[in-house]
């Protein structure tokens, strides 16, 4: 069979899940074998990627995740558009069969999709309800806006709770989503999606309130800062935090780690802010197609999307992870069978992602260099966080310095 390598990113119970559909795959025919590598994180994926690319030993697949969209399209040599390879292998493959809300972020202006929709997710709250009930607080229902996650994790932490509240992906939750939430502009042209020349804003008083609140209760630990990514994600399995905020597709393994009852709840909001909850926007990643492979591997590699968009095997992979159902067609069997009902908190994160018709605010954003950008809002958001600077210097400064970034992006695009 004709080997086909896949880098990504996906550790721990996610990673055996995309093993588990390599496996099935391999054995649901005999020409093409897909053999996954975990790489490291989303960031040392693709840059072993790139770097591979130099010395042509790159693979046919690689995972990256939704904010270097803007750098994958920019590098045209390398990358193998998607509709293209799926055009040019003859297989089925129609953007209308994807959610308007994942495929937009993945399609460019004459409406192709260049990379393949393979893991999206969205930030939601999950709660310890044992610790909940344990301190007297309505284990049945999450804190829905952030003064009640601020007064659920005060108790929590009077009681003896280590931390009360944290949170992953601290940009992506508490700026990026933060901002589309409550339909307040990350950048100007429509967050990007309208234009490369878009500028950073979201140094904005809503905002700036919420990370100087966070900055507040940082010093009790009501918030506790546990870094980067996914660097958090053990404490509130371990028990140590009674409130996180984080992927929905940390559900699968927050439901094999936890040994306590999990509640689930929507991404919180400020509701003295007109029009929030808007909606929240994707993160996860997409698989990318690599140039520079023999053409066998390509044939095997338009298959192997084809049985990534089958409704039974997407929805299992949906179901089993926390990732949203990227196909019309898996959320409905996931409907019909039941799944939903069955689960709780399992249809949260599809209900945020469309609350509200999108507007440009909450589309999803596409920033040249948004990897860079990221890292540095994440620098000030740790400076706010620690005392070493007022929330409103540390947001002014990531997004001077995030616009200094994307006038370099710019400038060596074509
Ligand atoms: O942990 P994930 O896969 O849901 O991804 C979250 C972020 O969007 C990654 O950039």
């Amino acid at each position: 069979a004709t080997e086909i390598a896949w880098w990504h990113a996906m550790s721990g119970q996610l990673g055996r899940e995309l093993e588990k559909l390599a496996a099935d795959f391999n054995t649901s025919q005999s020409d093409y074998r897909v053999v996954p590598t975990y790489k490291g994180n989303y960031t040392e994926a693709v840059t072993a990627a790139i770097f591979a690319f130099r010395s042509s030993s790159q693979p046919a697949i690689v995972q990256v995740n939704e904010i270097a969209t803007a750098t994958m399209m920019a590098a045209k040599g390398a990358v193998y558009p998607v509709y293209e390879l799926m055009r040019d292998e003859k297989e089925a493959f129609s953007p209308s069969d994807y959610l308007p809300a994942v495929a937009g972020y993945y399609t460019d202006l004459a409406g192709n999709m260049l990379s393949f929709p393979f893991n999206a997710s969205t930030p939601m709250l999950y709660y310890n309800k044992s610790m909940f009930r344990k301190v007297g607080l309505d284990p049945e229902t999450p804190p829905a806006t952030w003064p009640d996650v601020g007064a659920a994790a005060k108790r929590l932490v009077a009681a003896g709770v280590p931390c009360g509240l944290t949170t992953s992906w601290p940009s992506w939750v508490n700026v990026e989503n933060f901002s589309a939430y409550h339909n307040l502009p990350l950048a100007t042209r429509a967050n990007g999606l309208g234009g490369m020349d878009a500028v950073l804003v979201f140094n904005n008083p809503v905002l700036v309130r919420h990370i100087a609140e966070l900055a507040e209760w940082q010093k009790t630990r009501v918030f506790d800062y546990g870094g980067r990514a996914t660097a958090t994600e053990p404490r509130f399995q371990r028990g140590d935090c009674g409130i996180f905020v984080g992927s929905s597709a940390t559900r699968a393994d927050i439901i094999a780690n936890s040994k306590f009852e999990v509640g689930y709840g929507r991404l919180p909001f400020w509701p003295d802010v007109a029009g929030a909850p808007q909606n929240t926007i994707i993160g996860g990643a997409t698989l990318w197609v690599l140039r520079g492979r023999p053409a066998d591997e390509y044939k095997g590699v338009a298959k192997f999307f084809a049985y990534l968009s089958r409704a039974d095997v997407q929805a299992a992979w949906h179901q089993n992870t926390g990732y949203l159902p990227v196909t019309r067609a898996a959320y409905e069997l996931t409907r019909a069978q039941g799944f939903y009902e069955r689960n709780p908190g399992t249809a949260i994160s599809i209900e945020q992602m469309t609350l509200k018709p999108p507007t440009d605010n909450s589309r999803g954003l596409r920033l040249g260099s948004f990897v860079l950008i990221r890292d540095v809002i994440d620098d000030e958001l740790e400076q706010a966080f620690s005392g070493r600077k007022p929330a409103q210097a540390a947001m002014d400064s990531a997004v001077e310095r995030g616009n200094k970034l994307l006038r370099q992006f710019e400038r060596t695009q074509p």
